[in-house]
């Protein structure tokens, strides 16, 4: 019988767990049960010349969380952990965007941004396009699943809940921009759904004054998950069977 998954109570690593050092205790996850969910890793968050870029946001801080990314992806995948990609944004004529009876067309900063510069219509955040794109250092590989999203959070008009449930996952280690929205958002509604949910606080980036991360750290920790390091998962995670071989 398996040992239950639970964070406080610490067993010493084995073929079927590891333990993952973590605030604001050690998480003892299964690579099995265990997915790094990807947030919205496209051009409009993480690149020069993208969304969040010509919407007046820095996103000099997601070239170092890039880095870490990929680093966590590969302990991942040598671990035989699943990989969910999120990628946000709406078809190029805007209609799953919604329209001025949504607060998504009131508070997004793309569709604002739009609205302020009408040449950029059709690009921000448009399916099918570069701004769209998931960014070239971090594209998905065979295995990997690929899940679009509309709107913040991941888990809202999305399969996902099924597709992790389907193969037993249970731990969902977050990764990705931004720190304080689609991040933040996603691992609230995944706690509501039991999951147990970890951000690799350097594997994330943040839109806003820097003490938007600290509060959504905080938020994390204290009420709704674990955060750790792209080191200390790469270190657990490759203790398993499967990444040693
Ligand atoms: N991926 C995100 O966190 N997105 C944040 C804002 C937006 O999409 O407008």
């Amino acid at each position: 019988m398996a040992a239950p998954l639970h964070a406080g109570y610490v067993a010493p690593s084995s073929d079927d767990h590891v333990v993952l050092p973590a605030r604001p205790e050690p998480l003892t996850l299964r690579p099995s049960e265990t997915a790094v969910i990807v947030v919205d890793m496209q051009n409009a968050y993480a690149s020069t010349g993208g969304y969040v870029d010509i919407a007046g946001f820095d996103v000099s801080g997601a070239a170092p969380a890039i880095r870490q990314i990929g680093k966590t992806l590969e302990a991942a995948r040598a671990a035989g952990v699943t990989v969910v990609y999120f990628q946000n944004g709406w078809d190029p004529d805007y209609v799953e965007a919604g329209g001025p009876g949504s607060p998504n067309w009131h508070k997004s900063n793309a569709l604002k941004t739009m609205r302020a510069r009408p040449e950029l219509k059709g690009t921000l955040l448009a399916k099918g396009g570069w701004d769209y794109d998931i960014i070239d250092e971090l594209k998905p590989q065979p295995g990997d699943i690929l899940i679009p999203k509309t709107r913040y959070s991941g888990f809202f008009n999305t399969n996902v809940d099924s597709v992790l449930r389907s193969r037993g996952v249970r731990t969902l280690v977050f990764v990705g921009v931004a720190t304080n929205v689609c991040v933040e958002s996603s691992l609230r509604d995944a706690f509501h759904l039991e999951y147990f949910g970890v951000v690799l606080d350097d594997a994330v980036h943040h839109l806003g004054p820097d003490f938007i991360r600290e509060a959504s750290l905080y938020n994390v920790e204290k009420f709704f998950g674990w955060v750790s390091t792209t080191a200390d998962f790469c270190g657990a995670i490759s203790q398993t069977p499967a990444a040693k071989a």
